[in-house]
């Protein structure tokens, strides 16, 4: 495969591209900690079988956990900046469905900078569901693309989905540690190929391959 394609060594600030950025560890503990309690929140709220006074019960909580939070905002896209990635890619959005730090409804997911490429160990429960006891297919695609996407970006590519391919080789049961890993596999202009793995006890439950093509940066 030809190598055209070279890292951007040097990214603009997003700042200076107009994003709100965030730096991870300035974000309140306090916020992190909601995060963490609403996520186990929504999957009491999706098994329970409590009784009928107590589900009125906890819903004039939530709706008083919502008049205290709802207030001022963070901009829609503002981006997060983990400073532990080596040189200017650790970015993604705050909000991201599959490993925002600020967003409830994304698993407790954490891509952390592998020898090759990326790699995270997480455990989803009932509330990613597809099949009886299984993770939903469309969560299996949406953790590899994170998965493929982040490789890229920590290999200082940061790009756009162009095509992804999933092949789904065993059912990958939930609340169980997966592993997922991910690199990249070769470069052609701005086209980054990418591979990952979903594994479940070291047997590939899940495996995808992507094109993320670099975005076109001003300057
Ligand atoms: C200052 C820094 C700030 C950085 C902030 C970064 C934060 C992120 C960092 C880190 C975390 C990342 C984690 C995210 C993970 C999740 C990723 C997603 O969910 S992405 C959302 C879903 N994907 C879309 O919405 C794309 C929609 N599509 C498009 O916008 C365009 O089609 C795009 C950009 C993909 C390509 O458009 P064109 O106009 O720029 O380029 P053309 O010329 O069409 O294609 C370039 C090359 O790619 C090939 N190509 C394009 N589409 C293809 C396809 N479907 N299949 C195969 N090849 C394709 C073409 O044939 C061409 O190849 P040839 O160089 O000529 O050989």
């Amino acid at each position: 495969m030809t190598v055209e394609a070279q890292p951007v060594s040097e990214l603009p600030d997003p700042r200076s591209l107009g994003f709100t950025v965030v730096a991870e560890d300035e974000l309140p503990a306090e916020l992190t900690a909601l995060v963490d309690r609403v996520r186990t929140l929504i999957d009491a709220v999706a098994h329970t079988e409590a009784p009928a006074a107590d589900l009125a019960a906890a819903r004039r909580l939530v709706e008083d956990a919502v008049r205290r939070v709802d207030g001022e905002r963070r901009p829609v896209g503002a981006l997060v900046q983990r400073t532990e990635f080596e040189g200017p890619v650790g970015y993604g959005t705050v909000t991201n469905i599959v490993e925002g730090p600020t967003n409830p409804a994304a698993p407790p997911l954490r891509l952390e900078q592998a020898e090759q490429g990326v790699r995270a160990e997480v455990t989803l429960g009932g509330v990613y569901q597809g099949p009886p006891g299984l993770v939903h297919g469309g969560w299996i695609a949406a953790m590899l693309d994170q998965a493929l996407g982040s490789a890229s970006a920590a290999a200082g590519m940061p790009g756009l989905t162009a095509n992804l391919t999933v092949d789904y080789r065993r059912p990958t049961p939930l609340d169980v540690p997966l592993e997922i890993s991910a690199r990249v596999t070769g470069t052609e202009r701005r086209k980054v190929f990418v591979s990952a793995e979903i594994r479940h006890n070291g047997e590939v439950t899940a495996e995808g391959t992507a094109i993320m093509v670099q975005v076109a940066l001003p300057g």
